[in-house]
């Protein structure tokens, strides 16, 4: 059996006052595997971003456990949990958060400037992870001379470049044009089944999510279902559409 990287037990969020609460998170449990790609959809205020923020470990839950990698991270400290995120977490966001006074190779071995290892060493991890996702070619240029998939690229290498246990992505594609979306989704693929990188992607987006091996969706604060993927990613594709019919409330359909 696989080993869960990611363990989420009866998670609640509850925001407001005692008085006045609002309860955006129901009783929420799901675990993911080492090496699986999840997908994570919904209606917008379903609590997407509440989650992954308490995955992330930017927020705590009102009540439940988050465990990863056998972590309880809803019991940890402050202090400790900026290094654990920084050695087990990865992130990629809509908008990058690249620094434009570095170039592309020092933007991807930012995350390394803590860690104490040897330069050798991190050079051959930057030519692993930028091969993986096609952008050796492009370590000495400076950010603003890079289009916009090849940045949300350099993001995902520097997200890569620790080697962390999980991989979180929120709307990854959502500032990309459809080509260079299709384009990071498919060395998100490859990150996934070459380097056994367990990625968890927050998106809206049918064709997006159609990458994904397992999909959970969420409405109202709760998972409302789950789909696995079968056959073929078109045929996934049509599965998430009619699942975000089923759901309703709040979906763009974004056709590419
Ligand atoms: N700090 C907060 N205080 C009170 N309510 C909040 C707070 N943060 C979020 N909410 C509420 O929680 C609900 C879920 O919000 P969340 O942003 O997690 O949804 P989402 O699924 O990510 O939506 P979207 O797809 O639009 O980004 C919303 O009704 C929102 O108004």
């Amino acid at each position: 059996m696989e080993q869960a990287i990611l363990e989420i037990d009866r998670i609640t969020k509850v925001y407001g006052t005692k008085l006045n609460p609002v309860r955006v998170l129901e009783d929420i449990s799901f675990s993911i595997d080492q090496g699986e790609f999840v997908g994570i959809m919904g209606p917008s205020g379903a609590g997407k971003t509440t989650l992954l923020n308490l995955i992330s470990t930017i927020d705590r839950p009102t009540t439940g456990k988050i465990l990863i990698n056998q972590t309880d991270v809803t019991r940890m400290r402050e202090k400790k949990l900026t290094t654990f995120r920084r050695e087990q977490l990865g992130f990629i966001f809509q908008d990058f958060n690249l620094l434009e006074s570095l170039n592309v190779k020092d933007n991807i071995l930012l995350p390394l400037a803590l860690e104490r290892i040897r330069y050798q060493e991190m050079m051959e991890r930057v030519t692993y992870v930028t091969k993986i996702l096609g952008i050796e070619h492009l370590l000495d240029k400076a950010i603003v001379d890079i289009s916009i998939g090849q940045k949300q690229r350099v993001a995902a290498a520097r997200a890569l470049i620790t080697q962390p246990k999980l991989i979180l992505a929120d709307e990854p594609t959502g500032s990309l044009d459809s080509k260079s979306a299709t384009e990071l989704l498919q060395y998100l693929t490859a990150v996934n089944q070459q380097e056994q990188a367990t990625i968890l992607m927050v998106t809206h987006d049918a064709f997006t999510a159609s990458y994904c091996q397992r999909i959970l969706f969420i409405k109202d604060g709760a998972i409302f279902s789950e789909i696995v993927r079968q056959g073929t990613r078109k045929e996934f594709f049509q599965k998430i559409m009619d699942m975000q019919t089923a759901i309703g409330g709040g979906i763009s359909y974004d056709l590419y």
